[in-house]
């Protein structure tokens, strides 16, 4: 038995199926959980002391790589400040300020401590900005698990096969509309039906929850032109794609501008962080401006916001996003290579420092239905072949993969040389 294991069983006695969070518990691809006790720059350490190539990056925040130097100085000299307050630091400004400097669509921003928070936030928000009560989603995107966005979502949801989950009331699941990601036709047609009582389109512009699907041309600019069309509130969540597809952003690397946008992962250093914000007009209907409730005792907590201010900062210098860029094109083009010459239909696409593998013959994946039609039981092969060979992504077929700014040539070449010689046993 292997220490992951023995503390797997162990878990399990006291924990929901012995996982914090159903995505680590490896239901979709089978097998036991690996246990990690360390990790440093572009590596894992597991229990049993195995070194991992990480393709996980902790869900996203990870962008500088593990035990990042200059975010734990930064914990360090924190820490021996205070760990938290309850009440106003500087450092909450800095961070906010930083924030709206990167995304110039965001005036005002709230602090939360989870994407889940910021986008449940954002919705109502919406909804009280708006007095309408409908909100509009997309199939396979997956928002955190709010209960108005648990609807047909993406992710854990997706993969434990409980997209709509049991335990949100018929009467408040009626009020989120769902419609087809990458289908302006669909979004225009259920305006057509309830656009007068549509608060917000909350959309991931580049979806990473049903695997990695980038937005096609046009698409989120007609998400914008319905909203502005109906006065719906415009939301992106950009939780995972905010500070990683580009510095500003999905709203930047596209040029579209949403109203509203949900932040998370990367803004927190790899500790609990969300945030939302957007045009001032609406921000400003939160309390204590506004009527709008929304609240937190450890929001804005003074070490999150210096690991999260941190990582911001190391990201803003010039270049970073090339780099992050070149070495997620280099890993792409090597697995698509890979898989050629092992005979093994593998479509790879991604944008940024994001990326899908998905098991089709079929050309670029830009919908929902194509993602389910892929050979899941393919990729679990191929993650357990590549787990084996100490290479770590994401331990299911509907999550797409991040690399890190600690990732070499050199551990993109042999990620790809051990995938090859994985993708020859998978015929
Ligand atoms: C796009 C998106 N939104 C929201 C969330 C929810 O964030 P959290 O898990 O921090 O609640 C996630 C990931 O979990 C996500 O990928
Ligand atoms: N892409 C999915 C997530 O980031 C979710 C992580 C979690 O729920 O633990």
């Amino acid at each position: 038995m292997t220490r992951s294991e023995a503390l797997f069983a162990e878990a399990q006695k006291y924990i929901p199926g012995g996982v914090n969070s159903p995505v680590r518990a490896f239901k979709g691809v089978g097998g036991t959980p690996v246990f990690f006790k360390s990790a440093k720059g572009a590596y894992l350490y597991d229990e049993d002391d195995r070194r991992y190539t990480d393709y996980v990056g902790s869900w996203g925040p990870m962008i500088t790589g593990h035990s990042d130097e200059r975010v734990l100085a930064a914990l360090r000299e924190q820490l021996d400040q205070g760990t938290g307050f309850g009440a106003p630091t500087e450092v909450e400004t800095a961070m906010a300020r930083k924030v709206c400097e990167l995304m110039p669509s965001i005036d005002l921003v709230r602090m939360v401590n989870s994407g889940t928070e910021a986008t449940m936030s954002a919705v109502r928000l919406a909804r009280g900005f708006t007095g309408r009560d409908k909100i509009v989603k997309f199939e396979g995107c997956y928002h955190g698990h709010v209960d108005s966005l648990l609807v047909k979502a993406g992710s854990g949801a997706l993969t434990m096969g409980v997209p709509n989950s049991p335990g949100i009331p018929a009467s408040l699941a009626e009020h989120t509309l769902t419609v087809r990601y990458n289908d302006i036709d669909s979004v225009r047609e259920v305006f057509r039906i309830h656009g007068d009582a549509i608060a917000a389109v909350i959309v991931e512009p580049v979806a990473g929850n049903m695997n990695c699907i980038p937005p096609l041309p046009g698409f989120l600019e007609g998400l914008r032109e319905v909203c502005d069309g109906h006065g719906s509130v415009l939301i992106f969540d950009e939780v995972m794609s905010g500070f990683r597809v580009a510095l500003g952003g999905a709203q930047a690397h596209y040029g579209v501008t949403p109203d509203l946008t949900a932040l998370g992962k990367i803004i927190g250093g790899g500790l609990p962080v969300g945030a939302f914000g957007g045009k001032r007009a609406i921000m400003e209907m939160l309390s204590p401006l506004g009527p709008v409730y929304q609240a937190g005792t450890l929001s804005g907590n003074p070490l999150a916001m210096r690991a999260g201010l941190t990582v911001l900062n190391a990201i803003s210098e010039p270049g970073f996003h090339d780099r992050l860029g070149h070495m997620a094109q280099r890993l792409m083009a090597g697995l698509s290579a890979a898989a050629g010459r092992a005979g093994i239909p593998l479509q790879v696409q991604g944008v940024g420092g994001m990326f899908g593998l998905f098991f089709t013959d079929k050309g670029p994946i830009a919908h929902f239905d194509e993602v389910m039609a892929c050979d899941t039981e393919r990729f679990n092969r191929f993650f357990h072949g590549m787990l084996d060979k100490g290479f770590y992504l994401a331990p299911s077929a509907f999550e797409a993969g991040f690399v890190s700014a600690a990732h070499t040539e050199a551990d993109i070449d042999d990620t790809v040389l051990a995938a090859e010689s994985v993708l020859q046993t998978l015929g």
